[in-house]
């Protein structure tokens, strides 16, 4: 078995990864196994910069392979906020009010104006590399008008995705993977890695 480190302390992504690559060729694990890990500050100005801080603080502690995602919600009505900010849109990181600010920013403006995309970076680092590997996905979607089911983490539940019918946390983890920002930057990862790790 190989070992990986995912490293988020964010339950919603740990489910997520965890759902692909937990199987017979690797042992997962996340920064919730460390609940004493310090905090990373992410200081960066991109998601790349911000994965990278994440990728190699936790690397560079374990020894082990290593992937952070960076990721947040970009509305075209707001300019692409709330962007690397998404976390902390609210102040501290609590999802419930980062949702209810979003939906009072976009208080009055109509369905057709409510476009939106969530974005991810992941950034692979392994001490056998001197260079990391870098992979990104997005995916388009609508703001609702109000929060619509009860799976998922963070925007999911105002994030609707037209062409299901549905927002993401509407659908179950494996549905979300076929489609999202995290699930599209693992496949492009999963396709280089193979040539990439020396393990
Ligand atoms: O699939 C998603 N579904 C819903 N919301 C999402 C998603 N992906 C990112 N988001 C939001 C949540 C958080 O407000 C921000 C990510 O911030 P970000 O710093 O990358 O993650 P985090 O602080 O929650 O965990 P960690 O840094 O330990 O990985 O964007
Ligand atoms: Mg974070």
């Amino acid at each position: 078995m190989k070992e990986i480190i995912i490293a988020t302390k964010n339950p919603g992504k740990a489910r997520e990864f965890k759902r692909v690559f937990d199987d017979e060729h690797f042992e997962i694990k996340t920064l919730l196994d460390f609940p004493d890990f310090p905090e990373i500050r992410e200081t960066g100005k991109t998601f790349e910069e911000n994965a990278t801080l994440k990728a190699h603080a936790v690397m560079e502690r374990f020894n082990l392979p290593t992937i952070a995602d960076d990721s947040g919600l970009q509305v075209d009505a707001l300019y692409g906020r709330p962007g690397i900010y998404s976390a902390r849109y609210a102040g501290d990181h609590n999802d419930a009010a980062n949702n209810a600010k979003l939906l009072s920013e976009l208080g009055g403006v109509p369905k057709e104006k409510r476009t939106a995309h969530f974005v991810s970076t992941l950034v692979f680092a392994n001490p056998k590399n001197d260079k990391d590997l870098v992979v990104e996905g997005k995916v388009d979607g609508i703001i609702g008008a109000f929060p619509e089911g009860d799976d998922g983490f963070g925007y999911d539940p105002l994030f609707y995705v037209p062409e299901l019918g549905k927002t993401m946390a509407q659908i179950t983890v494996d549905e979300k993977n076929q489609i999202s920002h995290r699930g599209q930057a693992i496949k492009k990862l999963e396709k280089q890695w193979q040539d990439w790790i020396i393990w």
